[in-house]
């Protein structure tokens, strides 16, 4: 699969200055104020005890803010910050040396945690429950296992995935916490603050219209923002109107529901040569001359949980709200009753 290109992807891209507009307290932090309100009793807990705090799972899809919640973690504790992620560390040694090199309540930051290889994961086990080593040293009849003591630290792991890491694993961690999606209103506080933080008036309606488009995602509105940020300064507009906005926002081709142009020639090709469904995945990979796994994890997610798409034994299936945004009327279609198919994933085009 082909790393995603599209200004509104979630994922993180290479143009991404991720860093720069990263809040950098609980207080700070805007929306998600069940994980805020349950990470602040724990972290104030942590701290009048003088213990380190438990170990934190962050779950949720990219760009919500799961790093920056890492970090802030840290910082609110008043410890190290240290950062690696599951496919980086390659053998059991490799964690061991991170570990080793903690400080007492310290926070290790693993990213993408549900890709840890399965020699690495054991060593965490004891690690995190008991705040000890077990490493094998020597092979063969030589080889001898030694338990090293490890100061007592804060495992903080990320996954988008929840689904792909082992019970084992997901039970040792005491604080869980799911990200979700935002509202418009956090978006444009996160667009205003951001904003202000890159130096360029924001407008209320603005904010607005950029928030609208960010698919429920900080990441996104804060790429949106820059570019609509450029395309003021080229203008000579020193703030940023809904005008200003709308303008820039149609010209990197994101519409008013967020929606890019890979999402238009899915849902238009879906309507205008199948009618809007049912039709398998495979039909209309081949339709779009696209690989059809980049289909259901890039463009199909968001269609989906925005009620665009169903997915159905029979097929994709386009929504009357699908055909409203296209700006066409539906046609008749007998057999299709929308929501009557709860469909699994993946029970179609066996
Ligand atoms: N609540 C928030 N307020 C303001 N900015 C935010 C917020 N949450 C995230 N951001 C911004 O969104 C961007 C992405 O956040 P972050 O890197 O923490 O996401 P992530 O969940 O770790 O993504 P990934 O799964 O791709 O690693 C960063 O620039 C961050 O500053
Ligand atoms: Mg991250």
């Amino acid at each position: 699969m082909t790393p995603p290109r599209r200004l509104v992807t979630p994922e993180k891209r290479e143009d991404d200055a991720d860093g720069s507009l990263r809040p950098l307290a609980l207080g700070e932090f805007i929306g998600q104020a069940q994980a805020r309100a349950n990470l602040s009793v724990f972290i104030e807990a942590a701290k009048t005890r003088g213990d380190a705090l438990d170990h934190v799972l962050f779950v949720g899809p990219p760009g919500l803010g799961k790093t920056t919640l890492a970090q802030i973690v840290a910082r609110e504790l008043g410890v190290n910050f240290r950062s690696t992620s599951g496919p980086v560390i390659a053998k059991a040694g490799d964690l061991a040396a991170q570990l080793t090199n903690l400080e007492e309540r310290d926070v290790l930051f693993i990213d993408e945690i549900h890709r840890l290889n399965p020699a690495v994961e054991e060593i965490l086990y004891p690690a995190m429950e008991d705040y000890q080593l077990d490493l094998i040293i020597g092979e063969g009849p030589a080889a001898r296992s030694v338990k090293i003591d490890l100061p007592k630290f804060t495992l903080v792991g990320a996954t988008t995935r929840q689904g792909l890491l082992t019970t084992p694993l997901r039970d040792r961690f005491g604080i869980p916490i799911r990200l979700q999606f935002y509202t418009v209103e956090e978006l444009e506080l996160i667009v205003k603050r951001g904003a202000r933080v890159i130096g360029i008036g924001m407008s209320e309606d603005g904010a607005n219209e950029i928030a609208r488009r960010a698919r429920g995602t900080p990441r996104i509105a804060g790429r949106l923002l820059r570019r609509v940020r450029d395309f003021a300064v080229v203008e000579g507009a020193d703030t940023v109107t809904r005008a200003i906005a709308d303008k820039a926002l149609r010209l990197l081709e994101v519409d008013a529901a967020g929606l890019d142009l890979m999402d238009r020639r899915y849902l238009s090709t879906v309507a205008l040569s199948f009618g809007g469904g049912p039709v398998g995945i495979e039909t209309i990979a081949a339709a779009l001359s696209e690989p059809r796994d980049a289909i259901e994890e890039i463009i199909e997610p968001f269609l989906i949980q925005k009620g665009f798409v169903q997915r159905t034994p029979r097929g994709r299936v386009l929504t009357p709200h699908a055909f409203r945004h296209l700006g066409l009327s539906e046609p008749a279609r007998e057999s299709v009753q929308f929501g009557l198919f709860a469909a699994q994933e993946g029970d179609e085009d066996a």
